[in-house]
This record gives structure tokens, sequence and C-alpha cells, in this order.
């Protein structure tokens, strides 16, 4: 479980979260809201590369403050331009990377990467090099780099915004099929319909908190 407790965020002299306390316990959980409400800043605080100002942001009990590193095992992060995330040149070394840090073994690695891409259609890509990947198999090859790592809970910032609408559709898929907890940022209230809970974010306040068909039109209404 996620909790947020009495969290606020400020850059300098710019408070960019206000007062926040949640308890995210759903699997599929979406935060929208403006652009510069908050929404990225709160999603890299809940795998501690954003420490709050006050309060505190811990996962299954273990701090942000002080459990950074098992934080960031067990909380996955996909951002929204796969280039940022994708290091490696080639499509199993970059899957191999993560796997590797965390000490897995050769066989584990190598079963785990041919898990991983069957699951998303990519066997062929496997000694592919990744720059010359599409858009969407470039994010696809993102989130399975952070799925083969195991994480229990997956952020995901904007993952669609750069797709088109075949690859926004695969990736949503993706998104639905996850066995894990997924936080999902997004400006796309088409991949909400399915979701548990909604979350909007207005100057760095919580000013809904629903299931879509109740938080979707309340934020429409709120930006119109
Ligand atoms: N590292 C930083 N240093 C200073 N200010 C920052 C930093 N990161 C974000 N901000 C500011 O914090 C505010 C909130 O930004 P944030 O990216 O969290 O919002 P957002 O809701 O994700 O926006 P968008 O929808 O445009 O991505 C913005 O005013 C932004 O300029």
């Amino acid at each position: 479980m996620i909790n947020i407790h009495n969290v606020s965020l400020s850059y300098a002299d710019r408070t960019v979260l206000r007062d926040v306390s949640l308890s995210l316990t759903e699997r599929r959980i979406a935060v929208i809201g403006a652009n510069g409400s908050g929404k990225s800043s709160f999603a890299r605080m809940l795998n501690g590369l954003v420490l709050p100002t006050e309060g505190e942001v811990e996962i299954d009990g273990l701090n942000t403050r002080t459990h950074g590193k098992d934080i960031r095992q067990k909380v996955g992060f996909v951002f929204q331009n796969p280039d940022n995330q994708i290091v490696f040149p080639v499509v199993e070394e970059d899957l191999a990377f993560g796997m590797k840090n965390l000490g897995f073994s050769k066989e584990k690695i190598a079963q785990k990467t041919d898990e991983i891409l069957t699951r998303y259609d990519m066997r062929d890509l496997r000694e592919h090099p990744a720059h010359l990947l599409s858009g969407g198999q470039k994010q696809l090859l993102a989130i399975s780099g952070v799925l083969v790592m195991e994480p229990s809970y997956i952020i995901m910032d904007e993952p669609t915004t750069l797709l088109d609408l075949r690859n926004k559709r695969r990736v949503s898929e993706a998104i639905m099929a996850l066995e894990q907890t997924v936080i999902l940022i997004s400006h796309d209230l088409d991949l909400l319909h399915d979701f548990d809970r909604v979350i909007v974010f207005d100057e760095g306040r919580v000013v809904e908190d629903n299931i879509p068909s109740v938080a979707v039109p309340a934020y429409v209404k709120r930006m119109t």
C-alpha cells in the first residue's frame, strides 16, 4: 500500500504540492490535472526520486526518506519519452541491464527476457538496435525494462503522449493487463474508463478523488 501523509513540496520559492494525504490501495489509479498542477512531481515522490518538503511517503511501510534504494526496486517508473529510459544500443542488452544490477543469474535474465519479448510480440527484435524501434515498440521496451525488475508498483508518467492511435491502444492494453498496481499520470482521458480511481490535481491540491465516471466529467467541467 502507498500512504501519503500531509505532503507538501516546494522547489525554491514555488510550492508545487500542498498538504496532500492519500492512501493508494486500488490496482488502477489515474492522476489527472492541468499543466503544472503537480502531477509529475507527485509521481516522482512515489518512488523517492523527489522527497517531500513536509510530510511522509510510505511504500509498504517503507519511508522514501530512509529506504530510497529498496523503494526504487519496488516501484518502477516509466517516463513519457522512452528515449530517456532506454540506455543500451541493443534490445536484449537494455533489458538485461537492470536485472544484472539486481544480481539476477544469467539463466533468469535469459528466461525473463524471452518471456517479456514474447508477451509484447517482440521476440524477433531481441538483437535489434533499440534506437531503430518504432515509438510504440520503444515504449513497450521501456515498460518491459521496468517489468523484468519485478516491481510491485508501476508509475507511468504520460506513457502514451508521443504515440499514434494504434500504439496508444497497444500500450493501453499492456497497462490494463499488468498484474501490478499501476499509477498512471495522463492527459489522455480515453485511457481511464476501466480504472478503479481517478485523482484530480489543481494547483498542487487534490480536488477530486472518485471513480472515472464521476471524476472525469468533474475535471472536464473544471477545465471548460
Ligand atoms: N525540478 C524543478 N525545479 C523547479 N520547479 C519545478 C521542477 N519540477 C517542476 N517544477 C515546477 O513545478 C510545477 C509543477 O510541475 P509538474 O511537472 O509536477 O506538473 P504537471 O502537472 O506534471 O505538469 P504537466 O501536465 O505540464 O506535465 C510547475 O510549475 C513546474 O515548473
